[in-house]
């Protein structure tokens, strides 16, 4: 099964050669959407995967204008950005969008793209399917038209318990007011009684527990329980949404409860069916309780030959900071959905809690997304407050691999802005910690020799070390996976690292790594060609110039089995 998920060229048509098994390993390959076979010749391939493997990479075909021959793939953004500000000068905190209606055009978009959006992501939880679709088609569009390189990723709705206000925008609830919640089901409205949406919401709630509504808009003590409902008193008077969530607290502790409710509700795995046939790049998993969900879901991904998607899990439950390692171990990347976690957390421990994440994905070497309010001021006025800007340069401190908006881009009137804030920010704090860790160069923090592959870990560890202390413009890495790429990007280099893959999946995951400019070009088993071909390419860009230094890490694994895997440190300086 894995055969086909190694073959994910996204876009990228191929031709065979040989005449293929309509399945490869119970894999029926006209299942994925991603290949077009446009010729077949007799020529016998075996069912091997090294043979089946060798027969597509080497006929493969352009098309789309994504992959021509001699080209570097380079996006347009990163190049005006490298042409205008040098190497160093390359932002490394990668940027997320939150797509809704406020920027939902071609023209807005394109704006967002140019303003350094990497991924675009699509909240499951609004809007309809069509517009979805939409909005994915047009940034694909833009991506193959225009040369712009923005992932998307969709944001599944998850299961919560919530409440179902109906048709009301809002409900006060007064100081003593007493108020039924109830799972029974009807229109419009009744005059204090609240639907919760999961029957077995008051199982394990006592009388005396609060009821805390959104994180504290309004809390209401349990009086009795009435069937499978809840009678309970307002003692803290306020405000409920649609869609507001609800905890159960006990003694000043939140009741933390392995509710029945799967992971990914019926709603979920039809958003998720329908982001595959979309080609999507990235799927958020939302409410992660523990690793099982993320597993399960990339199995199912791998089953429908779609093992290219990536799957995030968002930590926003206590349950998923309990089984913190366990999840990101299981995933590849994290969120931190500091929205969601602010409701089930006091709000003081989000700041360490966020700390401690980040840590543990960069150790686990996994890409992590802050989230959430970090310019919530922005959805309403042009300009940021200040402890916004310091919450923002304190991500890009903790080194996190990317930032999101989420109301300011999607419903806010300054979006743009907004990003604007978020890239000078970040790349000034990027400096400040370049410069920094020049003056401690000695006292790095070390990352530990504790991944599976410890020779392309310890590669990676070292090559980041030289690249510091030679002090070199960029680092190449040649990568079909990302993998090394990763690893480089897991040790925060100061020289950006430039990633050149043959696999547009590769290059469309590698967008929410740090410091990675992921690069689509061709590569060959000639390890040496390679570099020759992509630096003559880039020379002949006037990106770089004579008596620049670079740094080359390899390791491609030849299709071939009778070759060796080739891994390799090299210093080459411009002449
Ligand atoms: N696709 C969309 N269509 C309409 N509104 C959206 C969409 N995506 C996001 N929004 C709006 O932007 C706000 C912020 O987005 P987000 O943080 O993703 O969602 P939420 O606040 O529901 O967790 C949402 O509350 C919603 O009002
Ligand atoms: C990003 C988050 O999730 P959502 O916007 O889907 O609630 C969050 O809770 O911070
Ligand atoms: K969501
Ligand atoms: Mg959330």
């Amino acid at each position: 099964m894995a055969v086909v998920g190694d073959l994910a060229l996204m876009g990228t048509k191929i031709k065979l050669i040989g005449k293929l098994e309509k399945r490869v390993f119970g894999v029926p390959l006209s299942t994925s959407p991603r290949f077009s076979f446009s010729q077949t010749r007799n020529l016998d391939v075996s069912k091997s995967r090294t043979a089946v493997r060798a027969v597509l990479q080497v006929e493969k075909i352009q098309s789309s204008g994504e992959l021509k021959e001699g080209s570097l793939g380079f996006d347009v953004v990163s190049e005006r950005e490298l042409k205008e500000n040098g190497f160093l000068g390359l932002r490394k905190t990668k940027l997320v969008c939150t797509i809704g209606p406020a920027c939902s055009s071609i023209d807005e978009l394109e704006k967002l793209a140019i303003a350094g959006m990497n991924v675009a992501r699509l909240n499951m939880c609004h809007n309809s399917r069509e517009w979805h679709q939409d909005v994915i088609r047009k940034i694909k569009k833009l991506n193959q038209e225009k040369g712009y390189c923005v992932s998307v990723m969709i944001d599944t709705e998850g299961n919560q318990i919530q409440v179902d206000l109906g048709s009301s925008s809002s409900v006060k609830a007064e100081e003593d007011s007493i108020w039924y919640f109830t799972t029974e089901k009807f229109e419009g409205s009744r005059p204090f009684t609240i639907q919760a949406n999961y029957e077995g919401f008051s199982e394990g709630v006592n009388s005396g527990d609060d009821i805390v509504i959104d994180g504290g808009m309004a809390t209401f003590e349990v009086i009795e329980k009435v069937g499978n409902g809840l009678r309970c008193k307002c003692t803290d008077p306020g405000l409920l949404l649609p869609r507001a969530k609800l905890s159960f607290w006990r003694d000043g502790k939140l009741l933390g409860r392995d509710y029945d409710l799967p992971t990914l509700s019926t709603k979920d795995w039809s958003d998720i069916v329908f982001g595959i046939s979309e080609n999507i790049d990235f799927i958020a998993v939302s409410f992660v309780k523990d690793a099982e969900a993320i597993m399960h879901l990339r199995d199912y991904l791998t089953t429908t030959s779609s093992k290219a998607i990536k799957v995030l899990a968002k930590i926003e439950s206590l349950e998923s900071l309990r089984r913190l390692e366990g999840i990101v171990e299981a995933s590849d990347g994290i969120m931190i959905a500091r929205g969601d976690l602010g409701v089930e957390i006091p709000l003081e421990q989000i700041p360490s809690v966020q700390k401690d994440i980040t840590y543990v994905c960069r150790q686990l070497n996994k890409p992590v997304i802050v989230a959430s309010q970090l310019l919530e001021s922005m959805v309403e006025y042009p300009t940021p407050t200040r402890a916004e800007v310091a919450d923002v340069s304190e991500a890009v401190r903790q080194y996190a691999d990317a930032l999101m908006l989420s109301g300011e881009s999607a419903i806010g009137s300054y979006g743009m802005k907004a990003l604007s804030v978020l890239r000078t920010t970040s790349t000034r704090m990027e400096q400040s910690c370049r410069e920094e860790n020049r003056q401690t160069l000695l006292h790095q923090r070390k990352l530990g020799a504790s991944l599976p592959d410890q020779i392309a870990e310890q590669i990676c560890n070292c090559a980041v070390e030289m690249a510091d202390n030679l002090g070199v413009d960029a680092i190449f890495v040649y990568t079909r996976h990302g993998k090394m790429a990763s690893l480089l990007s897991r040790n925060r280099p100061n020289p950006p690292i430039f990633a050149f893959t043959n696999d547009n999946s590769t290059q469309m995951a590698l967008n929410l790594q740090w410091g990675v400019t992921p690069l689509l070009t061709d590569l060959s088993d000639d390890m040496e060609g390679n570099v020759k071909k992509t630096v003559e390419l880039i020379k002949a860009k006037g990106m770089i110039k004579k008596d620049d230094a670079i740094l080359v890490v390899s390791d491609i694994i030849p299709i071939s089995t009778a070759q060796t895997i080739f891994q390799s440190i090299q210093v080459m300086t411009i002449t």
